[in-house]
């Protein structure tokens, strides 16, 4: 009978429920039906526990205990835990549940010795019980890893674990420690759509549970799906963009199997190869075989197959190439016009740096499919913040013209070029193989051609669903929402998400405050969040050793305030060098770290991963780091010596990649500073929003 109570769990109770002894199973499972019966307390088994949180509820199960909150129609399953003798309910107190603070919005998840990072390691604390194979295997643990695991004794040995994957360490970790019921309670609810489900992945049948959207998101997998045109989903960082993104797909695949299809094909596609990566492991996991149907590519990977479609094999010109080949042009460049024209045009150029003149050509030139000088003339130059009179417009384009000559004759070719190149073949209708749906996760990073190609491909228009964040746009400086609009005329089908899922308040706020300036989107939004913590931790530091102790020492406070493995902790920084240069002095120090470019980036793995801020864009990570800015000249050189607003807007990209850096991290933050930086990027820090402690 349906009771209209539907089920739902957060992670840790998943993982009690994995860990429980199979004697066990049948009579929990028994409870939570009744439970999904009715959740409200009848004086005997269930029991309100107002004395420890007001929504806070018990149902006794043999020595087991399940706790729950519900608010109609959903029971939420918070954690399974066991107690040995009979104990009456108002014993149950903080510390049986991991010590749950009583009131859940006063709450500040401490971490040890946050306020001082350089304060000596904690001892190390041991296992409450052994490892045991048995253990292993209940918990469903390949048994690859039991002769690693069955040695460990502290905590300390299973926060740092090489070569055990993170999902394994936290799977132990959650057994051996059991977690704050208030960190359970800012947990993400799972769905369990039928209560058989438990038992089923309890055998090992089914893999994952999916998540359960707030009601404003639900209605977004599905929303304008039958309109006339495409649909654009905006939102600040951590909103649930890209899970929309993801539910999207499998609600495109339901729909369309219910038409009959089998042959469906969907393109989800985003800029970086780190967020492809993840986003494939996450699409399998949600869509199972169903993922068949679906081709997870970077916009660049998909203009690439169609130019190789077209018969053509680009040579793609590297960035140091092309600098190289700039300054040629810039030299061997002959200017037209009077003595007068012919030396204002030499002194524009000189007076620009080649990054700003390169992007001035790609960005603007290029992306936007100018094709003569006429059309430069009058082009708008949204984001380009240094502006270009008629002359000197005309010295850009006799750069790249100079420059065009040059890349043909070396036969290459560069990456917006071969964009605009597979716009243009798809749009001359040469290629049919359609897409049914097309799905394009941050969108602000992507040129005009690119979108207006990934457009093309798409069969219908109300197929096509976007996802941008304007203020998240770290790839060029052109972004500009009118472009979108233009191309893929949402006409009304836009919406803004504002709950953030992901950061604490805390940490959404300080990364806000610190973007100011930098930002694209300035709308002031009301901003949501449904969980908090301590402050961001902000700190100068004079060389390598002190930035090393530093990291050291948050990692290993954080990692064990919120009892995750170092497979949860990254470093976010600058530039590869500086990655690779942190990679290596943790390893020096006996830590698992290792530097990933976004090719490279494997998330399952165990230990500390350090990437550029650049790859870390759409993905998060509980516990991060931003660091690396003393062995880069990043952020106190500036390319060249260049004008006030060349220099604003090369400030506010980088401002954005580091806000994009900040807002990665789901419940701790660190960013470390030199001291003696002068750079702006360096200031910003807000005493109200930061924790800027004094150096010991
Ligand atoms: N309804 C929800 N309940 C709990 N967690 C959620 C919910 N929606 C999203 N999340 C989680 O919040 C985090 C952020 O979601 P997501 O990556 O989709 O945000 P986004 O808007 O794409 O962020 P960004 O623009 O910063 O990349 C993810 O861990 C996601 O699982």
């Amino acid at each position: 009978m349906d009771s209209g109570w539907y089920t739902t769990m957060k992670p840790s109770f998943r993982d009690e429920w994995m860990a429980l002894p199979h004697k066990e199973v049948q009579q929990i499972h028994e409870k939570i039906k009744l439970l999904e019966q009715d959740p409200t307390p009848d004086a005997k088994v269930k029991k309100q526990l107002k004395h420890l949180h007001p929504r806070l509820h018990r149902i006794r199960s043999g020595h087991y205990r399940i706790f729950y909150t519900f608010e109609k129609p959903h029971v939420s399953l918070l954690a399974l835990r066991r107690r040995d003798d009979d104990t009456y309910d108002e014993e149950i107190d903080a510390e049986f549940l991991g010590g749950l603070v009583p009131e859940l919005r006063l709450a500040q998840p401490g971490i040890p010795g946050w306020e001082a990072p350089y304060t000596n390691e904690p001892t190390a604390k041991r296992l409450p019980q052994p490892i045991t194979e048995e253990l292993l295997t209940r918990l469903q643990i390949p048994g690859e890893y039991f002769p690693r695991l069955v040695h460990l004794q502290t905590e300390d040995d299973l926060l740092d674990c090489p070569d055990v994957p993170s999902a394994v360490l936290d799977k132990l970790l959650e057994y051996m420690f059991p977690r704050p019921l208030q960190q359970v309670m800012q947990q993400p609810d799972l769905h369990v759509q039928h209560l058989d489900d438990l038992l089923r992945f309890k055998e090992g049948e089914l893999i994952s549970f999916l998540l359960k959207l707030s009601p404003e998101q639900e209605k977004y997998v599905n929303w304008g799906m039958k309109a006339s045109g495409p649909t654009l989903l905006k939102g600040l960082p951590g909103t649930g963009k890209s899970t929309i993104a993801l539910y999207r797909v499998r609600s495109i695949i339901a729909e369309l199997r219910k038409q009959g299809r089998d042959d469906i094909r969907i393109l989800f596609t985003t800029y970086t190869n780190a967020l492809i990566n993840s986003s494939l492991q996450l699409l399998e996991q949600l869509l199972g075989t169903d993922i068949r149907f679906v081709d997870v590519q970077t916009a660049d990977r998909v203009a690439i197959k169609l130019l190789s479609h077209a018969g053509r094999t680009p040579h793609i010109m590297n960035d140091s190439e092309m600098n190289t080949l700039l300054q040629h042009a810039i030299q061997k460049t002959r200017f037209d016009g009077s003595e007068q024209q012919k030396q204002s045009q030499k002194q524009t150029i000189e007076q620009m740096s080649l990054d700003y003149l390169l992007q001035e050509i790609n960005q603007v030139i290029v992306a936007r499919q100018l094709h003569t000088l006429k059309d430069y003339l009058t082009a708008a130059r949204p984001g380009r913040k240094l502006p270009l009179r008629g002359i000197q417009r005309r010295a850009v384009w006799s750069i790249f013209e100079t420059l065009q000559q040059s890349l043909a004759q070396q036969g290459k070719i560069t990456w917006r070029q071969a964009r605009a190149m597979a716009e243009a073949y798809v749009a001359q209708g040469a290629y049919t193989q359609f897409y049914d749906a097309v799905i394009i996760d941050e969108a602000q990073d992507l040129d005009p051609s690119s979108l207006r190609l990934l457009v093309h491909l798409c069969k219908q228009s109300n197929r096509i669903f976007v996802t941008a964040d304007a203020n998240q746009s770290i790839y060029g400086s052109g972004f500009n929402w009118s472009d979108v609009h233009q191309d893929l005329k949402f006409q009304g089908r836009t919406a803004i998400l504002h709950a953030n899922y992901r950061s604490t308040r805390e940490i959404g706020e300080a990364a806000q405050n610190y973007l100011a300036e930098g930002a694209l989107d300035t709308d002031t939004e009301e901003r949501l969040y449904v969980n908090n913590g301590p402050q961001p931790i902000m700190r100068r530091i004079q060389d390598q050793r002190q930035q090393l102790q530093l990291l050291v020492s948050f990692f290993r406070q954080a990692r064990s305030a919120y009892r995750m493995s170092s497979g949860a902790c990254a470093v976010l920084c600058p530039t590869i060098k500086s990655g690779r240069a942190i990679a290596e002095d943790f390893t020096r120090q006996g830590l698992d770290a290792t530097f990933m470019t976004g090719q490279e980036l494997d998330l399952k793995r165990s230990c500390i991963k350090v990437i550029t801020l650049r790859s870390a864009k759409g993905l998060e990570f509980p516990i991060v780091a931003l660091a690396g800015f003393l062995e880069s000249t990043w952020h106190t050189t500036m390319p060249h010596t260049p004008s006030d607003e060349e220099r604003e807007e090369y400030l506010s990209l980088e401002r954005r990649t580091m806000f994009v850096g900040m807002t990665r991290a789901m419940r701790a933050l660190l960013v470390v500073t030199p001291e003696d930086s002068t750079s702006p990027l360096m200031q910003g820090f807000d005493r109200q929003y930061w924790n800027v402690g004094e150096q010991s």
